[in-house]
């Protein structure tokens, strides 16, 4: 079979996939005009990869598709009514990448409330403790509020580094209640504007959905603590980057930690790059070498299996299974 793999799968599992079906590896490249990419397109049996925008023009161009496989756990990329329609699978990568973004989501907590990138860079400047004073002090993280906004698997994560590891107070915000997180982490159910007027971190940990799509905006900033701190591990469209530039502008929150942007990779003039109270990654919220191997590894097994004609584990339109 002809697999076309897209960004991010781990050179194991592509040499792996490699022994089986003709695969083709595509990245940085323009996925509407490249025509070698298109040309293999045209006859590919399967996708595997990260961040390919799977839209209605490119399923069209793609005439012997039957899945694509995401190495990632949002699959917000893919038009999944389209891909239904047309019969394709689609397939993520949920659970096995959950712990790994709630430890980077606080490491995000950690390094914004305690200025960790801004302390090496003054330290690697050659500066030492007799020249430090309380401009340079961050705030505490244990005994706070956290609030999470999406209590899934990773913020059920995020509740329990917070609950067992920091004796913080957790509040959460889903659509619906999750009674598991207020059994193991005593967290408590709030409507969204409770949870953003109360919360020392602001945690948005949510898939991007019509729903989601703008969320955080310049009303619920407004509504945050003035010493509260926003962390973005979700998408970087649940959020309207400029409401969130202006709102650190106007010091209407204390400083924000972004794993995710509206646009990306970010451009260099971002005024979020010039803010020390901001800390920034460049999405790697799941890029730790053994979970970017588990995810491949996973996403290679939801393909093969499709392929050969069995439900895969991680199948995400269940109707084109059902509809067989
Ligand atoms: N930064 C990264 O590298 C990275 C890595 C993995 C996942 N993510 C993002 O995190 C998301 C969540 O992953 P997960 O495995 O926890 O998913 P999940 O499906 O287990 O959890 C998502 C939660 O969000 C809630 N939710 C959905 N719509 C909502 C709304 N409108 N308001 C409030 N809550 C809502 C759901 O009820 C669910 O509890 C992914 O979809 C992805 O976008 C980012
Ligand atoms: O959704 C995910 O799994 C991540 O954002 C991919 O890197």
């Amino acid at each position: 079979m002809n697999i076309l793999a897209f960004q991010r799968v781990e050179k194991p599992v592509l040499d792996q996939l490699k022994q089986n079906h003709t695969v083709r590896f595509f990245k940085n490249v323009d996925t509407t005009k490249d025509p070698e990419f298109l040309s293999f397109l045209n006859k590919t049996d399967g996708i595997i990869g990260l961040d390919l925008n799977v839209d209605q023009p490119l399923i069209n161009q793609a005439p012997n598709l039957k899945i694509v496989s995401n190495v990632s756990v949002g699959y917000n990329n893919l038009d999944i009514e389209t891909l239904t329609k047309r019969n394709i699978m689609a397939t993520n990568t949920p659970g096995i990448l959950t712990d790994t973004v709630a430890d980077m989501v606080f490491g995000l907590i950690l390094s914004t409330a305690r200025r960790l990138p801004e302390l090496d860079h003054y330290v690697k400047s050659g500066n030492w403790i007799e020249s430090l004073d309380s401009t340079h002090y961050g705030t505490d993280v244990h005994h706070k509020t956290v609030g999470i906004i999406g209590m899934g698997r990773i913020g059920l994560a995020i509740a329990q580094r917070a609950h067992h590891g920091f004796d913080m107070k957790v509040i959460y915000h889903s659509r619906t209640k999750k009674p598991e997180a207020e059994e193991r982490f005593q967290a408590r159910y709030a409507s969204l504007d409770e949870l953003l007027r109360e919360s020392d971190f602001v945690c948005l940990i949510t898939p991007l959905t019509k729903e989601t799509e703008r969320l955080i905006g310049k009303r619920e900033f407004s509504l945050m603590k003035n010493s509260a701190i926003f962390i973005n591990g979700s998408r970087g469209r649940t959020v309207v980057e400029e409401d969130l530039i202006q709102a650190l502008n106007h010091k209407e929150i204390a400083g924000a930690g972004l794993d995710v942007f509206e646009n990306e990779p970010i451009q260099l003039d971002n005024p979020l790059l010039q803010m020390k109270n901001v800390v920034t990654l460049p999405h790697i919220g799941s890029s730790t070498l053994e979970t970017e191997l588990a995810m491949s590894t996973l996403a290679a097994k939801n393909l093969q299996t499709g392929l050969e004609g069995k439900k895969p584990p991680n199948l995400i339109n269940s109707a084109v299974w059902d509809n067989k």
